[in-house]
């Protein structure tokens, strides 16, 4: 099997937890995973040498909160909001409603289109939801086609209550059959805990019924308005609360005491002209940050993890380290995949060889050069991607 080093690196980032960020170093892949990581004036002998000439060297971005099984376009809701309509949950059943009238084609060839914009830019795992069926056949077909196109795939059938069905028959709905008909393809369950979606004990049913089926637990909380959504997840041990917008005191708290990573959406607090979430204090708390695009038609329609990074730098006040970590193990830490053989998100000896390289001799130049895509090449389980692919999305036309 062909070794590969990597060397003339200006600036290797690991975030394995020591060292994480370090000069004059190199690696080698070999198997799709790191075979050595050391000083770049000692290298191992390998088969092939690739130098990157004084760019920086880090993990491909975990990418851990998406909804990329949509079909349909909102940007005139967009507009709108842009000129002074609030968001509410209500304009999810647009989505709703061309994602039921789309083939399966369709909505895979939209998914992996906007997958291959992702890698483009350097997001080498990728968590994606349901929740744009909202029936049973609906749900079970976008679960499938997720399975197919993203790392780890969430059952997010508790997005809304539909038209033309109760709360109580919906929630049966969710809880039984269509969760049943799930299952075979995802590994975690989500509920939309807010005003306008559902309460905190319609979401503890939901999450429930998802622990019984073996699911790990996710909830958005706290988007629109203070709410229960943060203290649930909390206490059912969630592997993360996403959004968290509008933190108490008493959040912040239970976060900081807790395993539950919170998730950060800077793009769709900007598109939802909500206040940042509070990402400075949550560190300083001792909270466990994640950042993530959120891509999705309605509130966040971007799969630029390096927009997201700079703006947690430029507007929430975190670090450029801060913001890299929570954009790479971080993530790995909300989908529960930032320790073992499995691990994503660091770059460690014996881990996934996953990672980019940057057309910078730094990662400050992430918010330094904020709007400028920055990626130049990615490997992914050792392989690096052919430009021809991580340029599909803009090529078919
Ligand atoms: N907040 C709930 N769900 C999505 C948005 C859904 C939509 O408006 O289409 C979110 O994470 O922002
Ligand atoms: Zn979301």
């Amino acid at each position: 099997m062909t070794s590969e080093l990597i060397t003339d690196i200006g600036e290797l980032s690991t975030f394995a937890g020591h060292e994480d960020r370090r000069a004059n170093a190199a690696l080698v892949i070999e198997n799709g995973r790191i075979a050595w990581i050391g000083d770049a004036e000692h290298p191992p002998v390998a088969d092939v040498r690739t130098s990157v000439g004084g760019r920086a060297v880090l993990p491909g971005w975990v990418d851990s909160h998406s909804h990329l099984v949509f079909a349909g376009d909102r940007s005139a809701e967009f507009e709108a909001r842009m000129a002074g309509t609030k968001y509410a949950a209500g304009g999810i059943s647009t989505t709703v409603n061309a994602t039921r009238a789309a083939t399966d084609a369709q909505l895979e060839s939209n998914l992996r289109a906007l997958r291959d914009e992702a890698r483009a830019q350097g997001t080498t795992f990728l968590e994606t939801k349901t929740g744009y069926g909202l029936d049973v056949d609906t749900e079970r077909r976008s679960a499938e086609i997720a399975s197919r196109g993203a790392d780890v795939v969430t059952f997010l059938g508790a997005h809304l209550v539909p038209e033309g069905i109760s709360a109580r028959d919906y929630l049966d709905l969710v809880t039984g059959p269509m969760l049943a008909a799930v299952t075979p393809w995802v590994s975690f369950i989500d509920v939309f805990c807010e005003r306008g979606a559902f309460d905190v004990e319609q979401a503890r049913e939901v999450l429930l019924a998802g622990r019984a089926a073996g699911l790990g637990l996710r909830v958005h909380g706290n988007q629109l308005g203070q709410g229960g959504g943060v203290a649930l997840a909390v206490e059912l041990g969630a592997a993360s609360v996403d959004h968290c917008n509008y933190l108490t005191p008493a959040d912040l708290d239970a976060l900081a005491g807790s395993d539950t990573v919170a998730t950060v959406l800077p793009a769709c607090d900007l598109s939802t002209r909500e206040p940042l979430a509070p990402a400075r204090a949550l560190l300083d708390a001792g909270v466990t940050v994640a950042i993530a695009t959120n891509c999705n038609p309605g509130t966040s329609y971007t799969t630029s993890m390096q927009f997201c990074i700079a703006t947690a730098v430029l507007q929430m006040h975190l670090t450029v380290e801060e913001a890299v970590r929570a954009a790479t193990r971080g993530g790995a830490r909300a989908l529960g995949r930032d320790s073992g053989a499995d691990a994503v998100g660091s770059l460690r000896v014996g881990g996934r060889a996953d990672l980019q390289v940057l057309d910078a001799p730094s990662i400050s130049h992430i918010a330094y050069r904020p709007g400028v895509p920055l990626t130049a090449a990615t490997w992914l389980l050792g392989q690096r991607l052919p430009p021809a692919v991580t340029r599909a999305a803009r090529a078919a036309f």
